[in-house]
């Protein structure tokens, strides 16, 4: 097995919130190819001891910035203890043709896979970067307890979220999801990313469906947690939380899916909810 590489990280910017640090940094990237950003808000308490981390993946047309500056996570993050990482949403600065040709692929939308098909197969990995990399990264420049480690995510993120923690049990102790592609199989933003990222063979595109890993990896962990607004207008042609329903009771899974009377895609709906989210993620990590 390689030994990643976690040498230099490059300090963006630090702000001090809530007592704690919000941080962006830069890096290298192996598995990307290209120079990465990602935020890294770190509670009071990690100054005097290792405190849980939380991944959050962002939705299409994201960067780290997104989640930093709209959902207002920090105060409760602070409050809790816990670390929260916000990684980029895709490679950027690469020359690639078609890689910004549309919001929904490429450029902002790596949908969180290891890409097989040429021309993406060599720097859109976000599945290794985020599943593997990062992780490294973190531990070798932050004060984290990685034993302790949740994910959640937002749109693509939530899929990305659901994906990585259910192929991955034993790295990610704690999922939730605001909003998220639960099949991509199923959804015309899957259909578009799988195809382009995994080729046409559909089969293949199982390992990143979360509807289809419940049913064939099932989830031990706490029952998932799922937010998802009734007023999102990309609920039924997209989102479909029915089928994650429909799966999870089929496996055995437990779910707790809360629909949002009123509440729309955006990030007002995220910032309405998060707290909650941060409480059950904590809950979760401090057994
Ligand atoms: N309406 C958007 C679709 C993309 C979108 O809604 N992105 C969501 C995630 S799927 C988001 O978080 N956007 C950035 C933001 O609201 O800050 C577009 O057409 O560009």
């Amino acid at each position: 097995m390689s030994t990643i590489q976690t040498n230099t990280i490059t300090t963006v910017s630090q702000n001090l919130c809530f007592e704690g640090t919000q941080g962006v940094y830069s890096h290298v990237s192996e598995q990307t190819g290209c120079t990465m950003r990602f935020g890294v808000f770190l509670p009071p308490q990690a100054k005097v001891g290792p405190v849980p981390v939380l991944y959050w993946l962002s939705g299409l047309t994201c960067t780290e910035e997104n989640f930093i500056t709209k959902a207002g996570a920090q105060r409760v993050a602070a409050e809790l203890g816990v670390a929260i990482v916000t990684p980029d949403t895709s490679p950027r600065g690469l020359d690639i043709p078609g890689m910004a040709d549309s919001y929904d692929f490429g450029l902002g939308a790596g949908f969180y896979v290891n890409a097989t098909q040429a021309p993406w197969a060599q720097n859109f990995r976000m599945d290794a970067y985020v599943s593997q990399e990062l992780p490294a990264v973190m531990a070798a420049h932050f004060p984290i307890d990685a034993q302790r480690t949740g994910i959640f995510g937002h749109s693509m993120g939530g899929h990305g979220a659901l994906v990585l923690a259910l192929r991955n049990p034993q790295r990610y102790r704690s999922v939730s999801a605001f909003a998220p592609i639960v099949s991509p199989l199923h959804c015309p933003w899957g259909e578009k990313a799988l195809a382009g990222y995994l080729g046409p063979d559909r089969d293949t595109w199982k390992d990143y469906d979360a509807c289809a890993l419940i049913e064939s990896r099932g989830w031990t962990g706490p029952a998932l947690l799922v937010d998802q607004g009734a007023n999102d207008t990309f609920l039924q042609t997209q989102l479909k939380p029915e089928l994650l329903q429909q799966a999870c009771s089929r496996a055995g899974v437990g779910l707790d899916l809360r629909m949002r009377a009123g509440y729309d895609h955006s990030y007002f709906f995220i910032a309405s909810f998060v707290e909650s989210h941060l409480r059950f993620h904590a809950q979760q990590l401090a057994l």
